[in-house]
């Protein structure tokens, strides 16, 4: 591997490097990475948008081709592949080869979507002509890709939500260039995927600024990428204050553009009573499973768990702690990571209304997470905002209710999630079901006895929700819905056929399906 990055079909290099860090022992990890500089950002943003037009005009199927190439060149260097992304990340090999079957499985669900052709929502209106009081034009409407799209890979995910992950999937599924800002956690994954999709832009003949990389580990070079006019729309997944400060740029912009940011989520789990009767050990069991999954380092980890105080919850209580006390240390993400972990969490242990029933195993070694589970009262976790913060990583506070009303209230007093779980037995139905208007004004996805960790990549899924979990509700990021995020409609009116594009010629030569009226 050597430390270029890709910008089109170039390997660029700099004099200014910077080196990943191996999280397990905080040692540097050859070889260095060319950092990008403002001029690169501003080569990759021109290469965009020169692509754009003829991109946005391939066929669907020349682009599902294309998603296709891009899965099969990951494929081919899947073992170096997994190798980097262990050393760089921390992560078990189970875990990023199951991320890498994620990866490439995704690129080729959009391939299939694009296939199916409802995504381009293809609407026609047929002339009236003899229509009273007055006649109709014909109207057609599909949609067309929003232009060059800026990604930020994300530390916690660094192939299947990184520079190939849904995002940028979903982006050159849309028809969109894509300009990826690496993380600067796993440079030299970014690196090796960044020019599996080169390669792919090459072998399936495309215009060279499809896509570029660009990497180093500066807020500036983010910020310059999406104060760059040539970029329409940024995907992001990472922390609150990263996804704010881009709305921020994006917003202030002589041409403001949408941010779909992915932030932050706490993930409430409710015990209901009937469940917590029949199967309180086992709930308990299982919940420090998902929450020590991957040391935690999930937005879609359960955060908090919320139930009404009693003999039932006690033995959930026991059996959680009881788990979570054999609960291994794991390498966490990153250094700084690591260190807002154990802030978070000894915020928690110092608060004067927060017990702590347990924390995982110790030990020796760079970055190593140990788990933390708390407990509090309804009362007090409605009085004091604080206690409802994403603590990233292994860390959950179960909280007491007095009541099923009072469950009702921190539910209604916490902020938008991206998943709330229901732990129910039958007995539980009608007051689930009471429940659900507030909790579908709070989340994405709504579940029942299952744990909100691993998120199934599919088309009815929402992984996205009211803010702080993203900065749009109204979309996805993960699913075949999130490249709706990436078109915009436009109408054609009583256009000749001979300048109509092909998706909504009236012989329909792309067979795209069509709503006609
Ligand atoms: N809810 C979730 O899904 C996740 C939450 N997190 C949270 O984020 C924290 C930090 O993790 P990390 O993954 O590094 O996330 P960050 O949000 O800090 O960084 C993500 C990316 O955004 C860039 N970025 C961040 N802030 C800015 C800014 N102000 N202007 C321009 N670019 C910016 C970073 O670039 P650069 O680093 O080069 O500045 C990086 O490429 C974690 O401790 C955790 O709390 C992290 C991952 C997922
Ligand atoms: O739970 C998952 O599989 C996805 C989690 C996620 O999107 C994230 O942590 O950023």
């Amino acid at each position: 591997m050597d430390g270029t990055f890709p910008i089109g079909a170039r390997a660029v290099s700099s004099d200014v490097t910077f080196l990943a860090i191996d999280p397990s022992t905080d040692a540097k990890i050859e070889p260095a990475f060319a950092v990008s500089s403002q001029d690169d950002i501003a080569d990759a943003c021109s290469l965009a948008d020169a692509a754009f037009d003829t991109f946005r005009e391939t066929d669907p199927e020349a682009r599902a081709v294309f998603l296709e190439t891009i899965a099969d060149e990951i494929e081919a260097i899947h073992a170096p592949l997994v190798a980097r992304a262990m050393q760089e990340s921390g992560l078990p090999q189970p875990r990023l080869e199951g991320e890498r079957g994620r990866t490439t499985g995704q690129l080729r669900l959009f391939a299939k979507h694009l296939r199916q052709g409802t995504w381009a929502s293809v609407v026609i209106d047929h002339a009236q002509p003899d229509r009273k009081p007055a006649p109709r034009s014909d109207l057609r409407q599909r949609r067309i890709a929003v232009g060059p799209v800026a990604v930020f890979g994300a530390s916690n995910f660094p192939l299947a939500f990184s520079v190939a992950g849904g995002d940028t999937a979903s982006a050159l599924a849309a028809g969109c260039p894509v300009v990826v800002k690496g993380h600067p956690a796993h440079p030299g994954t970014s690196v090796m995927v960044g020019k599996a999709i080169q390669a792919a832009v090459a072998k399936c003949g495309l215009p060279e600024g499809v896509f570029s990389l660009v990497q180093g580990p500066a807020n500036e070079l983010g910020a310059a990428l999406v104060n760059d006019p040539r970029i329409k729309a940024v995907g992001f997944t990472g922390s609150r204050s990263g996804g704010l400060a881009l709305v921020a740029l994006a917003a202030a912009r002589p041409e403001p553009i949408p941010v779909y940011a992915e932030m932050s989520s706490i993930n409430p789990v409710i015990l209901f009573p009937a469940a917590l009767a029949a199967r309180g050990e086992a709930l308990g069991k299982a919940y420090v499973g998902s929450l020590t999954m991957g040391s935690g380092q999930f937005c879609t980890n359960p955060g908090i768990v919320v139930a009404v105080d009693g003999p039932d919850l006690d033995t959930f209580v026991e059996a959680a702690a009881a788990a979570l006390g054999e609960a291994a240390p794991q390498v966490m993400l990153t250094p700084g990571i690591h260190a807002s972990y154990e802030q978070g969490v000894a915020a928690l242990a110092g608060h004067d209304s927060v017990e702590t029933l347990a924390r995982g195993i110790d030990a020796e070694g760079a970055n190593r997470g140990r788990a933390a589970l708390f407990s509090t009262t309804g009362k007090a976790f409605v009085a004091d905002p604080a206690l409802s913060h994403e603590v990233f990583g292994a860390a959950s506070i179960i909280i007491r209710c007095a009541d099923l009303a009072e469950v009702r209230r921190v539910l209604e007093t916490i902020e938008g999630q991206l998943t709330i779980t229901l732990q129910i037995d039958e007995g539980d139905h009608a007051d689930a079901a009471a429940l659900l208007p507030v909790l579908e004004r709070k989340a994405g996805r709504i579940l029942a006895n299952g744990w909100p960790t691993g998120v199934e990549v599919a088309p009815a899924m929402v992984h996205g929700g009211p803010f702080p979990a993203t900065s749009d509700p109204r979309t996805t990021s993960v699913g075949t819905a999130a490249i709706e995020r990436f078109l915009r409609p436009v109408c054609y009116q009583d256009l000749p056929d001979a300048l109509l594009p092909k998706a909504v010629k009236h012989g329909n030569p792309l067979g795209l399906p069509r709503t006609e009226g």
